[in-house]
């Protein structure tokens, strides 16, 4: 690579939905977005999934976590031995535990043996630098977003807002010199997204997901309970701030009283109105909030958003870009940050001190 060079980048997602990898293509020297290249998806079985599940909130050591990295990184060496023309793998790997205050942040997937098995070289263990800084070691798609950003062509601050098992969101100001100055990014986790609703969805009628948001369109949001849910200190709390895949998974024993239609429907707009919540952290106000992510395709989760929010709401399509891949695209971006040792957060991102360079390398042997 020459220093200043752009080059494709893979990168390589697996989120806290726990549905599967996503994993794309980018062309970038890590600062800016020269193009997109193919994406591709591989869900995970019904018994892949299960031994995520059962390793969720466990740390290494635990027999549990060597089984379910075993199957995220069978998964993503299937997945990834598709693409050709790589010249650097994101690997992010699957978040199994998440606690920045505490016992820090594990995401599971030996980078190092993906490596070696793809011929590539692979950056992973993404977090673990920034949450050892004093950071959250999340959210960190918010470099890639500045640059989507600028590829857009936005000239006043904006929202990417991603609902994916958690949402989260970054503020931008598209018009500061770059993504490490101050004032450039302000993100946090906005709060439960679509956790809990697969999780309803799974535990009342054995189904992944709330498809099109049926069930919900089909239901009325108890009001008072979304209320309740929004006094929970946390949403007030100032930025930083990030979650735990199960941190509001108590939520779906508290609505064991509704039927199954006006329950999808109240968790929908609980995660809506985490997002409207979030708004008062906002440096300023946005017209306008991309979506990416699974949520986008929930039409009820989009209307409440819009319901709540007075600003354009848009999936990301509405600017040219893949809402499915993002995530992907965005490990694939930080990768080639990485490699030039550039930052991949910031005090406005993640809350670190300084700016961090997160991300372990690693090389197959020659
Ligand atoms: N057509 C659809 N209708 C309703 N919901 C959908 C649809 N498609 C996807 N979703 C929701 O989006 C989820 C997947 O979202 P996504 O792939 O963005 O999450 P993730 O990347 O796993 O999570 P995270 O961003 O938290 O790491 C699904 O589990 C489902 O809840
Ligand atoms: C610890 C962890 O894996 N967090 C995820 C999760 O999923 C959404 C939200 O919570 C976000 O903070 C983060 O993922 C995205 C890709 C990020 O780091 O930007």
């Amino acid at each position: 690579m020459r220093k200043d060079g752009a080059l494709w980048a893979l990168g390589a997602m697996s989120g806290t939905s726990l549905d599967g990898v996503d994993a794309a293509m980018v062309r970038t020297d890590g600062l800016t977005i020269e193009a997109f290249g193919p994406s591709a998806y591989r869900p995970y079985t019904p018994e892949e999934q299960e031994a995520i599940r059962a390793a969720l909130g466990r740390w290494p050591g635990d027999p549990a976590v060597a089984a379910a990295a075993e199957v995220v990184e069978t998964a993503h060496a299937e997945l990834l031995s598709r693409f050709t023309g790589a010249e650097v793998l994101g690997f992010h790997g699957q978040t199994l535990a998440h606690d920045p205050q505490g016992r820090g942040t594990h995401q599971c997937g030996n980078g190092a043996l993906l490596a070696q098995v793809l011929d590539l070289p692979t950056v992973w263990d993404f977090r673990t630098s920034d949450v050892a800084m004093g950071g959250q070691g999340a959210p960190l798609a918010p470099f890639f977003h500045f640059a989507l950003a600028r590829h857009i062509g936005a000239t006043e601050p904006l929202a990417f807002l991603n609902l994916g098992g958690v949402g989260n969101l970054t503020w931008i100001d598209p018009a500061a010199p770059g993504p490490e100055a101050e004032g450039a990014l302000l993100a946090f986790d906005t709060g439960p997204a679509n956790a809990p609703l697969n999780d309803l969805l799974r535990a009342r009628l054995g189904q992944s997901h709330d498809h099109d948001g049926a069930l919900a369109a089909a239901g009325e949001a108890d009001e008072a309970f979304v209320a309740s849910v929004l006094r929970d200190p946390w949403f007030d709390a100032p930025p930083p701030k990030s979650l735990d895949r199960n941190d509001f998974a108590g939520l779906i024993d508290r609505l064991e009283m509704l039927p199954d239609a006006d329950a999808a429907a109240t968790l929908a707009a609980v995660a809506a109105a985490s997002v409207a919540a979030g708004q008062i952290h906002f440096p300023a106000p946005v017209s306008r909030i991309l979506v990416t992510g699974g949520g986008r395709l929930n039409p009820v989760l989009m209307a409440e958003l819009r319901r709540r929010i007075p600003a354009a709401i848009d999936p990301v399509e509405a600017v040219g870009l893949n809402g499915d891949m993002l995530e992907a695209q965005a490990f694939a971006f930080l990768a080639v940050r990485v490699l030039r040792k550039l930052a991949t957060s910031a005090p406005g991102t993640t809350g670190a001190p300084t700016l961090v360079g997160g991300g372990q390398i690693s090389r197959p042997d020659p």
